[in-house]
């Protein structure tokens, strides 16, 4: 579903992604991890259409991506592909009710049944209809999340970029989100590719993943290999061993608490 080939970009004099390979396929959910720097989200940024000047070759759904978009070709990726952020609260207007939110896209692609479209995506992820006159400082952490997948999902894309989409949230909310995201992929078939720094959450929600570090790529893995210590490269090793750690400390914290 997702296929890309020697991807490079620089900023400047800065190289930034570095001959990046990856395929995802249909159905799957797939954790890109690594240091912060290392170029997670750039590769996401890449793959919606949001950076253009980068060199390799990418498909989606077997659309090769090219540099410039004409209007009809962004509207076709847009159906196709969403990217869902890390800050909910930064990705809603402060202005714009749940509703206008979730009708402007809806608008923008001409497509019809405003308000059921609205209501039954409300209730897909676990709202109900009577969000829709919500602004988003009348809403939680965990909700306004909510809000930005039902924007995410409301053209019926096959893909969905998650660019750490529950760091910014309670513990607490965190498993609901990613048990939500975990249903509406199976529901619908959807494809993730999914961005984070915890391997906690590729342990619960990906299937493989793959380790960036510099801009590169260093090694692919399935989250069984991961989970049971297969690891390849030493840089893994290491994220694996920091993240015990901080679990142990965290969980040592709480007990002391
Ligand atoms: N628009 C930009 N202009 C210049 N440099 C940029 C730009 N966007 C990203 N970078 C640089 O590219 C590198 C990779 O950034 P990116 O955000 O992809 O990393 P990341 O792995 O997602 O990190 P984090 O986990 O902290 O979000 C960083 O060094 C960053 O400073």
């Amino acid at each position: 579903m997702i296929e890309v080939n020697g991807l490079h970009l620089a900023f400047g004099t800065a190289n930034v992604l570095n001959d990046v390979n990856l395929q995802v396929r249909a159905g799957q959910s797939f954790g890109l991890v690594g240091e912060s720097g290392s170029g997670k989200t750039t590769v996401l940024r890449c793959l919606a259409g949001q950076y253009t000047h980068w060199r390799g070759e990418a498909q989606i759904g077997g659309r090769a991506l090219t540099h410039k978009l004409d209007r009809a070709q962004k509207l076709t990726q847009c159906r196709e592909v969403q990217m869902v952020f890390q800050d909910p609260y930064g990705s809603l207007h402060p202005r714009h009710t749940v509703h206008t939110v979730l009708a402007e896209p809806l608008r923008i692609h001409g497509m019809d049944r405003e308000r059921e479209r609205i209501e039954n995506i409300l209730v897909k992820v676990g709202l109900n209809a009577s969000f829709r006159f919500r602004y988003p400082h009348q809403l939680s952490g965990g909700q306004r999340q909510r809000v930005a997948i039902a924007r995410a999902l409301i053209l019926e894309p096959r893909v969905l970029l998650l660019d750490e989409p529950t760091s910014a949230l309670d513990v607490s909310v965190q498993a609901e989100i990613l048990n939500l995201l975990s249903d509406l992929r199976e529901r619908d078939g959807l494809t993730y590719l999914m961005v984070t720094h915890d391997l906690g959450v590729v342990a619960h929600l990906c299937d493989e993943l793959a380790v960036m570090q510099q801009g590169r790529i260093v090694e692919t893995l399935t989250t069984d290999a991961l989970c049971n210590g297969e690891v390849q490269h030493e840089y893994t090793r290491m994220l694996v061993d920091a993240s015990r750690s901080y679990s142990r400390d965290m969980a040592e914290a709480t007990v002391a608490a």
